[in-house]
C-alpha cells in the first residue's frame, strides 16, 4: 500500500470571534466559521486543509470526505473526478450558496481546494519538501500583505467593545492604519469600501495619503458605483490609489470604467474563475486579477492563473476572507511559487484573535511572512485550540455567513449598496 494512502478524514468546523467590520452588504457577524481538514494516512501522516464552513458547503466537504479513504493523495485527478462525481456536475451553476461576500463561481472548484491543499501537504510531508517546491519552488523568501482597513463599530452590539475600537472617519481609520503598520509592519493599505457615500470613502483615502506619504493604497468598494461614479472617483484619486478594486460590478460596466481611466481596476467578483478570463481580457475590464486557492479549485489552479496573468500581461494579487493559519500557510506557498505576484496580497489575519494552528511559525515581519521551509504546509495542528474552536462553533448560533441578514437584525431597514452610488 503506497505510503500516501488516505486512511482516515476530519472536516471539523470552527468559530472565531470576529469584529463588526463593515462592507457593501452589511456587517460581519461575531463569529466567522471555517472548516478544517484533516487527511490521515497509516503511516501517521496528517495533511492539513482550511476551508469555508456555511453549512451547505460542510454537507459537501462531509460527502466528499466519506469516499476518501483508500484514495492516493498523490493522485490530484482522481480527487477532483471524486469531487465532481459526488456533487454532480463539473462547474458553475449553484456555486456553494454561500452567504455575505462570498463570490464562488464553482462548488466543485469550492468543494475541491481544501482536500488539494491537505492532499499536497501530505506530499510535501513524504517527500520532506515544503509545499512551495512542490509548485515549482519558491522565488520569494518572504511573502509581502496588504494591512486590510475596514470602517467598523467599537463592537459588536450586546458584547464589549473590541481592542480596535470605532471606525467611522477618515481620522479614525487612519489611526486603525497605524496600528496595522505599527503591529505587522505592513508596506500597502487596502480600504474596504462600499460602506458611506465615494467622497466621503475617497476623504479617508487622502487621510491616508497624507498620514502615509509613500504607502501603496488600494480602494475596495465591492461594486456599489455605477460607472460614471467609478470615473469620477478614479480621477479623483489617480496618483494616489495603486489600483481600484471592483468600483463597479460586472465585466461589461469594469470595462467601461477601464476604458476612462489610466487607473489599474482589479477584481474578485467579476473574474472568479478561468472561464471569465477570456472575456474580460477581450474587453480589457481588469488590469490585476486578484487570485484565492479557495475559490479557483486549489493550489494547482492558483498557479495556473497567475501564469495566464503574466501571459497576458496582468498584475496578480491575492484576496482573502476571514481566515487562519492552515489558510495563512497555504496562501504563503502559493504566493511564494507564484512569480508574476506583481502587488501585496490581502489578508484578514490581524483581525482574529484566535487560531487552530501552534504559534510561532507564521509571523509577520515588515508586513510579509516567512515562506515555511519544513515539510508540507509547514504549520502544526494545536489539537486544544481546534477543540476549543469547535466547541465555539456548536455553541455560536452562527450557521452560515449572514452580513445582510445580520445588519439587518440592527438596522432593519438596511439596503445592500451594490451599484448604490
Ligand atoms: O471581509 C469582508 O467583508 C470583505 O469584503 C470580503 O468578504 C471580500 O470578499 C474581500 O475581502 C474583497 O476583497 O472583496
Ligand atoms: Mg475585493
Amino acid at each position: 500500500m503506497s505510503q500516501l494512502r488516505i486512511s482516515r478524514v476530519t472536516v471539523t468546523p470552527v468559530a472565531f470571534e470576529d469584529p463588526p467590520l463593515l462592507n457593501v452588504v452589511g456587517v460581519h457577524q461575531p463569529y466567522a466559521l471555517r472548516a478544517i481538514v484533516e487527511l490521515h494516512t497509516d503511516s501517521g501522516l496528517l495533511g492539513l486543509g482550511e476551508t469555508y464552513a456555511d453549512e451547505v458547503h460542510l454537507a459537501r466537504l462531509e460527502a466528499v470526505a466519506a469516499g476518501l479513504p483508500g484514495h492516493d493523495a498523490y493522485d490530484l485527478h482522481g480527487l477532483r473526478r471524486h469531487v465532481t462525481d459526488v456533487l454532480g456536475r463539473e462547474t458553475g451553476g449553484g456555486g456553494a450558496s454561500f452567504g455575505g461576500m462570498l463570490d464562488v463561481d464553482s462548488a466543485v472548484d469550492t468543494v475541491y481546494s481544501p482536500f488539494e491543499v491537505a492532499c499536497l501537504d501530505l506530499q510535501g510531508h513524504a517527500a520532506g519538501v515544503p509545499v512551495s517546491d512542490l509548485l515549482g519552488g519558491a522565488v520569494r523568501e518572504t511573502v509581502p500583505f496588504s494591512g486590510y482597513l475596514f470602517y467598523k463599530w467599537a463592537g459588536h452590539p450586546g458584547f464589549a467593545d473590541d481592542a480596535w475600537g470605532e471606525a467611522l472617519t477618515p481620522a479614525q481609520l487612519v489611526e486603525q492604519a497605524h496600528r496595522m503598520v505599527d503591529g505587522w509592519g505592513f508596506g500597502s493599505l487596502k480600504l474596504k469600501g462600499g460602506v458611506f457615500a465615494p467622497e466621503q470613502e475617497c476623504e479617508a483615502i487622502e487621510a491616508l495619503r497624507s498620514a502615509f506619504p509613500d504607502m501603496p493604497l488600494r480602494l475596495d468598494p465591492n461594486g456599489a458605483w455605477t460607472v460614471e461614479t467609478s470615473l469620477k472617483v478614479a480621477a479623483r484619486l489617480a496618483g494616489v490609489v495603486e489600483y481600484l478594486e471592483d468600483p463597479t460590478p460586472g465585466i461589461p460596466g469594469m470595462a467601461a470604467v477601464a476604458a476612462g481611466t489610466d487607473v489599474p481596476l482589479a477584481t474578485n467578483m467579476c473574474v472568479i474563475a478561468m472561464e471569465h478570463l477570456p472575456p474580460a481580457i477581450a474587453q480589457d475590464a481588469v488590469q490585476v486579477v486578484l487570485s484565492d486557492h479557495h475559490l479557483w479549485g486549489g493550489l494547482k489552479k492558483s498557479a495556473l492563473l497567475g501564469g495566464i496573468t503574466e501571459v497576458w500581461g496582468m498584475g496578480l494579487s491575492m484576496h482573502s476572507n476571514s481566515h487562519l493559519g492552515v489558510s495563512l500557510a497555504a496562501m504563503v506557498h502559493l504566493a511564494a511559487a507564484t512569480p508574476n505576484l506583481t502587488y501585496a496580497c490581502d489578508t484578514h489575519y490581524p483581525w482574529k484573535t484566535q487560531d487552530v494552528i501552534t504559534d510561532g511559525v507564521l509571523s509577520f515581519v515588515d508586513g510579509s511572512v516567512a515562506v515555511p521551509t519544513t515539510p508540507g504546509l509547514g504549520v502544526t495542528l494545536d489539537r486544544d485550540r481546534l477543540g476549543e474552536l469547535h466547541e465555539l462553533y456548536l455553541s455560536c448560533g452562527v450557521r452560515r455567513r449572514e452580513d445582510t441578514v445580520y445588519m439587518r437584525s440592527i438596522q432593519p431597514d438596511f439596503e445592500v449598496n451594490t451599484a448604490r452610488w
